[in-house]
Protein backbone atom coordinates (compact mmCIF):
# COMPACT_ATOMS: atom_id res chain seq x y z
CA UNK A 1 0.00 0.00 0.00
CA UNK A 2 1.17 3.67 -0.95
CA UNK A 3 0.63 5.89 1.94
CA UNK A 4 1.15 9.71 3.68
CA UNK A 5 1.20 9.69 7.05
CA UNK A 6 1.26 13.73 9.00
CA UNK A 7 2.07 14.97 12.10
CA UNK A 8 1.74 17.70 13.84
CA UNK A 9 3.78 17.88 17.29
CA UNK A 10 3.04 19.51 20.16
CA UNK A 11 5.53 22.32 19.39
CA UNK A 12 3.16 23.68 16.77
CA UNK A 13 6.03 24.29 14.19
CA UNK A 14 4.91 22.84 11.45
CA UNK A 15 2.59 19.26 9.73
CA UNK A 16 5.66 16.48 8.76
CA UNK A 17 4.42 14.27 6.08
CA UNK A 18 5.94 11.86 4.69
CA UNK A 19 4.65 9.00 1.89
CA UNK A 20 5.55 5.00 2.94
CA UNK A 21 5.14 1.92 1.16
CA UNK A 22 3.95 -0.87 3.38
CA UNK A 23 1.22 -3.57 4.31
CA UNK A 24 1.36 -2.90 7.67
CA UNK A 25 3.50 -5.44 8.88
CA UNK A 26 6.92 -4.09 7.21
CA UNK A 27 8.27 -1.02 5.72
CA UNK A 28 8.55 -1.80 2.48
CA UNK A 29 10.12 1.70 0.94
CA UNK A 30 10.59 5.04 1.98
CA UNK A 31 8.63 7.74 -0.15
CA UNK A 32 9.75 11.36 0.16
CA UNK A 33 9.04 13.78 2.92
CA UNK A 34 9.11 17.34 4.29
CA UNK A 35 7.46 19.46 6.81
CA UNK A 36 4.98 22.11 5.86
CA UNK A 37 5.40 24.90 8.58
CA UNK A 38 2.77 26.60 9.79
CA UNK A 39 2.88 30.68 9.36
CA UNK A 40 2.49 32.49 12.43
CA UNK A 41 -1.37 33.36 12.06
CA UNK A 42 -1.85 29.45 11.37
CA UNK A 43 0.40 28.70 14.67
CA UNK A 44 -1.80 31.27 16.81
CA UNK A 45 -5.08 30.14 16.25
CA UNK A 46 -3.66 26.30 17.26
CA UNK A 47 -2.12 27.91 19.88
CA UNK A 48 -5.40 29.67 20.80
CA UNK A 49 -7.06 25.61 20.95
CA UNK A 50 -4.47 25.00 22.84
CA UNK A 51 -4.78 27.42 25.01
CA UNK A 52 -8.78 26.90 24.94
CA UNK A 53 -8.29 23.38 25.98
CA UNK A 54 -6.59 23.48 29.25
CA UNK A 55 -9.34 25.91 30.14
CA UNK A 56 -12.28 23.97 29.44
CA UNK A 57 -10.58 20.32 30.64
CA UNK A 58 -13.46 18.46 29.30
CA UNK A 59 -16.27 20.73 31.78
CA UNK A 60 -19.24 22.31 29.33
CA UNK A 61 -18.75 22.54 25.88
CA UNK A 62 -16.14 22.63 23.90
CA UNK A 63 -14.72 25.44 22.86
CA UNK A 64 -15.59 27.82 20.00
CA UNK A 65 -12.00 27.90 18.88
CA UNK A 66 -11.76 24.77 17.98
CA UNK A 67 -13.61 24.87 14.35
CA UNK A 68 -11.23 27.65 13.53
CA UNK A 69 -7.90 25.45 14.09
CA UNK A 70 -9.85 22.12 12.60
CA UNK A 71 -9.90 24.53 9.06
CA UNK A 72 -6.21 25.15 9.64
CA UNK A 73 -5.62 21.81 10.47
CA UNK A 74 -7.34 20.53 6.87
CA UNK A 75 -5.82 23.25 4.90
CA UNK A 76 -2.46 23.09 5.98
CA UNK A 77 -2.40 19.10 6.08
CA UNK A 78 -4.25 18.87 2.51
CA UNK A 79 -1.24 20.79 1.63
CA UNK A 80 1.48 18.92 3.28
CA UNK A 81 -0.11 15.74 1.57
CA UNK A 82 -0.15 17.42 -1.87
CA UNK A 83 3.64 18.64 -1.54
CA UNK A 84 4.72 15.19 -0.69
CA UNK A 85 2.97 13.50 -3.90
CA UNK A 86 3.89 16.08 -6.19
CA UNK A 87 7.32 15.21 -4.84
CA UNK A 88 6.81 12.03 -5.27
CA UNK A 89 5.14 12.10 -8.88
CA UNK A 90 1.56 11.13 -7.56
CA UNK A 91 -1.67 12.53 -6.99
CA UNK A 92 -3.62 12.20 -3.75
CA UNK A 93 -6.36 10.29 -5.25
CA UNK A 94 -3.61 7.50 -6.20
CA UNK A 95 -2.86 6.90 -2.20
CA UNK A 96 -4.28 3.99 -0.72
CA UNK A 97 -4.65 6.29 2.51
CA UNK A 98 -3.67 9.02 4.45
CA UNK A 99 -2.28 8.50 8.31
CA UNK A 100 -3.82 11.52 10.07
CA UNK A 101 -2.98 11.94 13.63
CA UNK A 102 -4.63 15.54 14.21
CA UNK A 103 -3.38 17.90 16.72
CA UNK A 104 -3.32 16.98 20.44
CA UNK A 105 -4.80 19.74 22.51
CA UNK A 106 -5.45 18.14 25.88
CA UNK A 107 -4.40 14.56 26.68
CA UNK A 108 -4.79 13.36 30.51
CA UNK A 109 -3.52 9.68 31.62
CA UNK A 110 -5.67 7.40 33.40
CA UNK A 111 -4.95 7.50 36.83
CA UNK A 112 -6.05 5.89 40.16
CA UNK A 113 -8.64 3.91 38.21
CA UNK A 114 -10.32 7.04 36.59
CA UNK A 115 -9.80 6.20 32.79
CA UNK A 116 -7.70 8.66 31.00
CA UNK A 117 -9.18 10.98 28.44
CA UNK A 118 -7.25 12.72 25.07
CA UNK A 119 -8.57 14.88 22.41
CA UNK A 120 -6.72 15.04 18.78
CA UNK A 121 -8.57 17.78 16.91
CA UNK A 122 -8.96 17.43 13.29
CA UNK A 123 -11.52 16.72 10.75
CA UNK A 124 -10.75 13.28 8.75
CA UNK A 125 -13.92 13.85 6.65
CA UNK A 126 -13.40 17.24 5.80
CA UNK A 127 -9.57 16.11 4.82
CA UNK A 128 -11.14 13.03 3.01
CA UNK A 129 -13.01 15.14 1.03
CA UNK A 130 -10.46 17.48 0.05
CA UNK A 131 -7.80 15.01 -0.95
CA UNK A 132 -10.22 12.64 -2.32
CA UNK A 133 -8.84 9.84 -0.81
CA UNK A 134 -9.20 7.47 2.26
CA UNK A 135 -8.30 9.02 5.27
CA UNK A 136 -7.61 7.01 8.64
CA UNK A 137 -7.85 9.13 12.22
CA UNK A 138 -8.69 9.23 15.71
CA UNK A 139 -5.67 6.87 16.79
CA UNK A 140 -6.17 7.00 20.25
CA UNK A 141 -9.41 7.24 21.75
CA UNK A 142 -10.21 3.47 21.01
CA UNK A 143 -7.63 2.60 23.05
CA UNK A 144 -7.96 5.19 26.20
CA UNK A 145 -11.41 4.18 26.24
CA UNK A 146 -10.24 0.46 26.96
CA UNK A 147 -8.36 1.88 30.00
CA UNK A 148 -4.77 2.24 27.99
CA UNK A 149 -2.87 5.80 27.89
CA UNK A 150 -3.52 6.40 24.19
CA UNK A 151 0.29 7.05 23.80
CA UNK A 152 3.00 6.25 22.92
CA UNK A 153 1.37 4.79 19.61
CA UNK A 154 4.73 5.28 17.65
CA UNK A 155 6.66 2.10 19.21
CA UNK A 156 5.01 -0.80 16.57
CA UNK A 157 6.47 1.47 13.87
CA UNK A 158 10.09 1.47 15.51
CA UNK A 159 9.66 -2.42 15.78
CA UNK A 160 9.86 -2.40 11.69
CA UNK A 161 12.31 0.15 11.80
CA UNK A 162 14.23 -1.74 13.02
CA UNK A 163 13.35 -4.78 11.41
CA UNK A 164 13.98 -2.68 8.22
CA UNK A 165 17.71 -1.78 9.01
CA UNK A 166 18.43 -4.95 10.81
CA UNK A 167 19.07 -3.46 13.83
CA UNK A 168 20.50 -6.22 17.01
CA UNK A 169 17.73 -6.38 19.63
CA UNK A 170 17.27 -5.36 22.31
CA UNK A 171 17.14 -2.02 21.03
CA UNK A 172 15.92 1.39 22.56
CA UNK A 173 14.38 4.15 20.43
CA UNK A 174 14.20 7.22 21.76
CA UNK A 175 11.40 10.05 20.67
CA UNK A 176 12.64 13.53 21.88
CA UNK A 177 9.81 16.12 20.96
CA UNK A 178 7.93 18.18 23.36
CA UNK A 179 7.70 15.07 26.04
CA UNK A 180 10.16 12.20 25.74
CA UNK A 181 9.45 8.84 24.94
CA UNK A 182 10.94 5.57 24.75
CA UNK A 183 10.40 2.42 23.09
CA UNK A 184 12.09 -0.93 23.81
CA UNK A 185 11.70 -3.72 21.30
CA UNK A 186 13.00 -6.58 23.05
CA UNK A 187 14.86 -9.82 21.67
CA UNK A 188 11.95 -11.59 20.87
CA UNK A 189 9.84 -8.56 19.60
CA UNK A 190 8.06 -7.59 22.98
CA UNK A 191 7.66 -3.49 22.81
CA UNK A 192 7.57 -1.84 26.59
CA UNK A 193 6.92 2.07 25.88
CA UNK A 194 6.44 4.95 28.18
CA UNK A 195 6.81 8.67 28.12
CA UNK A 196 9.94 8.84 30.21
CA UNK A 197 9.62 13.05 30.44
CA UNK A 198 9.86 16.74 28.98
CA UNK A 199 11.75 16.29 25.84
CA UNK A 200 12.15 19.64 24.56
CA UNK A 201 8.89 21.19 25.65
CA UNK A 202 10.05 23.19 28.53
CA UNK A 203 13.39 24.04 27.43
CA UNK A 204 12.07 25.75 24.83
CA UNK A 205 9.66 27.87 26.79
CA UNK A 206 12.74 28.75 29.17
CA UNK A 207 14.75 29.91 25.85
CA UNK A 208 11.69 31.76 24.77
CA UNK A 209 10.44 33.54 27.46
CA UNK A 210 14.34 34.54 27.75
CA UNK A 211 15.75 35.35 24.77
CA UNK A 212 12.18 34.98 22.23
CA UNK A 213 14.13 32.47 20.58
CA UNK A 214 12.42 29.07 19.48
CA UNK A 215 14.80 26.97 21.25
CA UNK A 216 18.72 26.18 22.65
CA UNK A 217 19.58 25.83 18.86
CA UNK A 218 22.32 22.65 19.44
CA UNK A 219 22.14 23.06 22.74
CA UNK A 220 24.52 25.53 22.98
CA UNK A 221 23.32 28.21 26.04
CA UNK A 222 22.65 25.04 27.88
CA UNK A 223 26.29 23.88 27.33
CA UNK A 224 27.41 27.42 29.04
CA UNK A 225 25.61 26.89 32.44
CA UNK A 226 25.60 24.39 35.32
CA UNK A 227 22.94 22.72 37.08
CA UNK A 228 21.44 23.92 39.64
CA UNK A 229 20.80 21.16 42.18
CA UNK A 230 17.92 22.40 44.36
CA UNK A 231 16.15 23.36 41.26
CA UNK A 232 16.91 19.80 40.05
CA UNK A 233 15.93 17.76 42.76
CA UNK A 234 12.85 19.64 43.08
CA UNK A 235 12.00 18.01 39.67
CA UNK A 236 12.92 14.83 40.30
CA UNK A 237 10.99 14.74 43.32
CA UNK A 238 7.90 14.46 40.48
CA UNK A 239 6.48 11.02 41.49
CA UNK A 240 6.12 10.29 37.77
CA UNK A 241 9.57 9.34 37.48
CA UNK A 242 9.66 6.43 39.33
CA UNK A 243 6.36 5.39 38.51
CA UNK A 244 6.20 1.95 36.57
CA UNK A 245 5.18 2.00 33.25
CA UNK A 246 2.69 2.05 31.24
CA UNK A 247 2.54 6.00 31.69
CA UNK A 248 2.22 8.77 29.42
CA UNK A 249 2.24 12.74 29.58
CA UNK A 250 0.74 16.07 28.47
CA UNK A 251 3.03 18.55 27.11
CA UNK A 252 1.45 20.88 29.96
CA UNK A 253 2.09 18.15 32.85
CA UNK A 254 5.41 20.36 33.49
CA UNK A 255 5.79 23.87 35.00
CA UNK A 256 9.18 26.44 35.10
CA UNK A 257 8.41 27.04 38.58
CA UNK A 258 11.64 25.26 40.11
CA UNK A 259 14.05 27.36 37.67
CA UNK A 260 12.37 30.45 37.04
CA UNK A 261 15.15 32.63 39.08
CA UNK A 262 18.13 31.19 37.47
CA UNK A 263 20.11 32.78 35.24
CA UNK A 264 19.57 31.79 30.97
CA UNK A 265 22.43 29.30 30.97
CA UNK A 266 21.94 27.80 34.44
CA UNK A 267 18.00 27.06 33.72
CA UNK A 268 18.95 25.61 30.46
CA UNK A 269 21.37 23.46 32.13
CA UNK A 270 19.02 22.65 34.58
CA UNK A 271 15.96 21.54 32.33
CA UNK A 272 18.26 19.68 29.85
CA UNK A 273 19.89 18.01 32.57
CA UNK A 274 16.45 16.71 33.67
CA UNK A 275 15.77 15.83 29.90
CA UNK A 276 18.94 13.61 30.02
CA UNK A 277 18.28 12.06 33.31
CA UNK A 278 14.91 11.19 33.14
CA UNK A 279 15.81 9.40 29.89
CA UNK A 280 18.05 7.75 31.22
CA UNK A 281 16.47 6.68 34.33
CA UNK A 282 13.58 5.50 31.84
CA UNK A 283 16.25 3.08 30.12
CA UNK A 284 17.28 1.99 33.72
CA UNK A 285 13.41 0.70 33.87
CA UNK A 286 13.51 -1.08 30.67
CA UNK A 287 13.17 -4.88 30.83
CA UNK A 288 17.04 -5.39 29.66
CA UNK A 289 19.57 -3.18 28.82
CA UNK A 290 19.23 -2.36 25.22
CA UNK A 291 22.47 -2.79 23.16
CA UNK A 292 22.14 0.56 21.44
CA UNK A 293 19.55 3.91 21.95
CA UNK A 294 18.22 5.35 18.93
CA UNK A 295 17.60 9.25 19.12
CA UNK A 296 14.52 10.49 16.73
CA UNK A 297 13.08 14.17 16.90
CA UNK A 298 14.28 17.12 16.88
CA UNK A 299 15.75 17.26 20.47
CA UNK A 300 18.45 14.65 18.93
CA UNK A 301 19.68 17.64 17.01
CA UNK A 302 20.44 19.47 20.79
CA UNK A 303 24.85 18.28 21.14
CA UNK A 304 24.78 19.05 24.75
CA UNK A 305 21.16 16.75 25.46
CA UNK A 306 22.53 13.95 23.31
CA UNK A 307 26.13 13.96 24.88
CA UNK A 308 24.71 13.82 28.24
CA UNK A 309 21.95 10.94 27.53
CA UNK A 310 24.93 9.06 26.51
CA UNK A 311 26.82 10.19 29.29
CA UNK A 312 24.00 9.44 31.75
CA UNK A 313 22.79 5.91 30.45
CA UNK A 314 26.46 4.30 29.47
CA UNK A 315 24.87 2.84 25.98
CA UNK A 316 25.85 3.45 22.65
CA UNK A 317 23.76 6.64 21.40
CA UNK A 318 23.27 6.54 17.41
CA UNK A 319 21.21 9.49 15.86
CA UNK A 320 18.74 8.31 13.45
CA UNK A 321 20.32 9.58 10.45
CA UNK A 322 23.19 7.19 11.53
CA UNK A 323 21.23 4.05 10.90
CA UNK A 324 19.40 5.57 7.65
CA UNK A 325 16.89 6.54 9.65
CA UNK A 326 15.04 10.39 8.46
CA UNK A 327 14.95 11.27 12.60
CA UNK A 328 12.31 14.33 11.57
CA UNK A 329 9.89 12.33 9.70
CA UNK A 330 9.62 9.41 12.53
CA UNK A 331 6.67 10.14 13.91
CA UNK A 332 4.73 10.93 10.29
CA UNK A 333 5.98 7.71 8.41
CA UNK A 334 4.43 5.98 11.80
CA UNK A 335 1.11 7.57 11.41
CA UNK A 336 1.05 6.14 7.89
CA UNK A 337 2.43 2.79 9.04
CA UNK A 338 -0.29 2.90 11.53
CA UNK A 339 -3.37 3.59 9.07
CA UNK A 340 -1.76 0.71 6.98
CA UNK A 341 -2.11 -1.20 10.04
CA UNK A 342 -5.59 0.01 10.81
CA UNK A 343 -6.41 -0.98 6.77
CA UNK A 344 -5.28 -4.75 7.05
CA UNK A 345 -6.87 -5.11 10.49
CA UNK A 346 -3.97 -5.45 13.19
CA UNK A 347 -3.48 -4.38 15.91
CA UNK A 348 -1.19 -1.23 17.17
CA UNK A 349 -1.63 -0.99 20.90
CA UNK A 350 -0.27 -3.55 23.41
CA UNK A 351 0.06 -3.93 27.25
CA UNK A 352 3.39 -2.93 27.35
CA UNK A 353 2.78 0.01 25.55
CA UNK A 354 -0.27 1.87 26.19
CA UNK A 355 -1.00 -0.79 29.13
CA UNK A 356 -4.43 -1.95 27.28
CA UNK A 357 -5.36 -6.03 28.43
CA UNK A 358 -4.42 -7.44 24.99
CA UNK A 359 -3.39 -6.44 21.65
CA UNK A 360 -5.96 -3.49 20.29
CA UNK A 361 -6.84 -1.68 16.80
CA UNK A 362 -8.56 2.07 16.84
CA UNK A 363 -9.08 4.65 14.23
CA UNK A 364 -11.41 5.72 12.02
CA UNK A 365 -11.67 5.00 8.45
CA UNK A 366 -13.25 7.34 5.88
CA UNK A 367 -13.12 7.43 2.45
CA UNK A 368 -12.96 10.69 0.01
CA UNK A 369 -15.72 11.94 -2.21
N1 LIG B 1 19.33 22.24 16.24
C1 LIG B 1 18.58 22.04 17.32
N2 LIG B 1 19.09 22.21 18.56
C2 LIG B 1 18.36 22.00 19.67
N3 LIG B 1 17.06 21.66 19.65
C3 LIG B 1 16.49 21.47 18.44
C4 LIG B 1 17.21 21.62 17.23
N4 LIG B 1 16.35 21.36 16.20
C5 LIG B 1 15.16 21.05 16.77
N5 LIG B 1 15.23 21.11 18.12
C6 LIG B 1 14.16 20.88 19.09
O1 LIG B 1 13.21 20.01 18.55
C7 LIG B 1 11.89 20.57 18.69
C8 LIG B 1 11.00 20.06 17.60
O2 LIG B 1 11.00 18.66 17.73
P1 LIG B 1 9.86 17.75 17.12
O3 LIG B 1 9.46 18.32 15.81
O4 LIG B 1 10.34 16.36 17.21
O5 LIG B 1 8.73 18.01 18.19
P2 LIG B 1 7.18 17.74 18.07
O6 LIG B 1 6.95 16.72 17.00
O7 LIG B 1 6.48 19.02 17.97
O8 LIG B 1 6.89 17.13 19.50
P3 LIG B 1 6.08 15.84 19.99
O9 LIG B 1 6.84 14.63 19.50
O10 LIG B 1 6.15 15.99 21.46
O11 LIG B 1 4.71 15.95 19.46
C9 LIG B 1 12.10 22.05 18.69
O12 LIG B 1 11.05 22.69 19.36
C10 LIG B 1 13.44 22.17 19.41
O13 LIG B 1 13.24 22.19 20.79
C1 LIG C 1 -1.12 12.46 23.57
C2 LIG C 1 -0.03 12.75 22.61
O1 LIG C 1 -0.26 13.31 21.55
N1 LIG C 1 1.18 12.35 22.95
C3 LIG C 1 2.34 12.51 22.08
C4 LIG C 1 3.34 13.45 22.73
O2 LIG C 1 4.48 13.64 21.88
C5 LIG C 1 5.47 12.67 22.24
C6 LIG C 1 4.79 11.85 23.31
O3 LIG C 1 3.91 12.82 23.86
C7 LIG C 1 3.97 10.68 22.72
O4 LIG C 1 3.35 10.01 23.79
C8 LIG C 1 2.87 11.13 21.77
O5 LIG C 1 3.20 11.12 20.42
C9 LIG C 1 3.78 10.07 19.70
C10 LIG C 1 3.58 10.34 18.25
C11 LIG C 1 3.26 8.67 20.03
O6 LIG C 1 2.09 8.49 20.34
O7 LIG C 1 4.05 7.73 19.93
Amino acid sequence: MKLVGLMSGTSLDGVDAALLESDGERLIRFGPGLERPYTPSERKVLQAAVDAALQWRWQGEAPGVFAGAEAVLTTTHAEAVEAVCAKAGTAPSELDGVGFHGQTVLHQAPKDGVPGRTLQIGDGQALAARLGCRVVFDFRSADVAAGGQGAPLVPVYHRALAEWSGLERPLGVINIGGVANITHVSTDGTLTAFDTGPGNGLIDAFIEAHTGEAMDKDGAIAARGRIHEAAFAEFLSNPYFTAPGPKSLDRWDFSLDAVRNLSLEDGAATLTGLTAKTIAMGVAALPGAPERLVLCGGGRRNKTLAELIAAATGLPVYAAEALGWRGDLVEAEAFAFLAARVMAGLPYTFPGTTGVAAPMGGGKVVEGA
